[in-house]
């Protein structure tokens, strides 16, 4: 197993936009490990994930999309997981086999149940702009309540304990939409809202935010 680190590794090249929440998850794993990547803009809003280039990369034009030597990954899950067993510094699951589920089960919430469902582009063929806000909220609101009743018998100072862990990486960028995207009230919230401070707090998650990106305007509501 290789375990290149960020001075020996092959160059990384991640496909990004600075507001979506699935390529933040995976900012987040690069930075955690300490991996030097190439970031490379797709703007969503100019409809780049449809150019044919981009397509070749992934056929169903979404970002992100990791390139690393001849492998070509797209998805945030497979990604991540990907990077785990290539880079195991820092690893991203527990050992402990219960915890280890909790994880994956955080995880496929966030990426499964309650992301798809603020995806815009899909919600804009249904609904006008006035019906927008209450179908996020209902369905953030929904997998917040899930989650907060879940992790109530596992957060520590982080999702599962006292380790940063998968679960965090998918909670961290869900939260920041919620709250900053969505100007929803986490108060309600209040594991997620502690957990929210310790992410904040954190050098990996800082770097990770859109406000961070290259691509991030400056001066736009894009
Ligand atoms: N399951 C995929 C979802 C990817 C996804 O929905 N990406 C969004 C940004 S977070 C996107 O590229 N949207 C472009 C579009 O909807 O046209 C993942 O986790 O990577």
């Amino acid at each position: 197993m290789a375990t290149a680190t960020g001075d020996d590794q092959p160059k990384l090249k991640l496909y990004s936009y600075w507001r979506s929440s699935c390529s933040f998850r995976v900012r987040i794993a690069l930075n955690l490990k300490g991996l030097h990547y190439d970031y490379e803009a797709v703007n969503l809003v100019k409809g780049e994930q449809r150019n044919p280039e981009f397509v070749k990369l992934n056929p169903i034009g979404y970002v992100p999309v990791l390139v690393d030597g001849d492998i070509v990954l797209s998805d945030s899950f497979a990604i991540l997981l990907y990077l785990d067993e290539k880079y195991p510094q820092h690893p991203l699951l527990p050992t402990d086999l219960k915890r280890k589920a909790i994880n994956l089960q955080v995880a496929n919430i966030v990426s499964a149940s309650i992301q798809p469902l603020q995806n815009l582009s899909y919600i804009k063929e249904k609904f006008g702009p006035e019906e927008i806000t209450p179908w996020v909220k209902y369905h953030l609101g929904n997998g917040f309540a899930a989650l907060e009743g879940l992790l109530k018998n596992y957060a520590g100072r982080y999702a599962t304990g006292d380790e940063v862990f998968l679960a965090d990486l998918f909670l961290a960028p869900q939260i920041h939409s919620f709250v900053t995207r969505f100007n929803f009230d986490l108060s309600q919230y209040p594991i997620l809202s502690r957990l929210n401070e310790a992410y904040s707090l954190l050098p990996a998650f800082q770097n990770a935010m859109p406000e961070k990106q290259p691509d991030y305007p400056s001066s736009s509501t894009s």
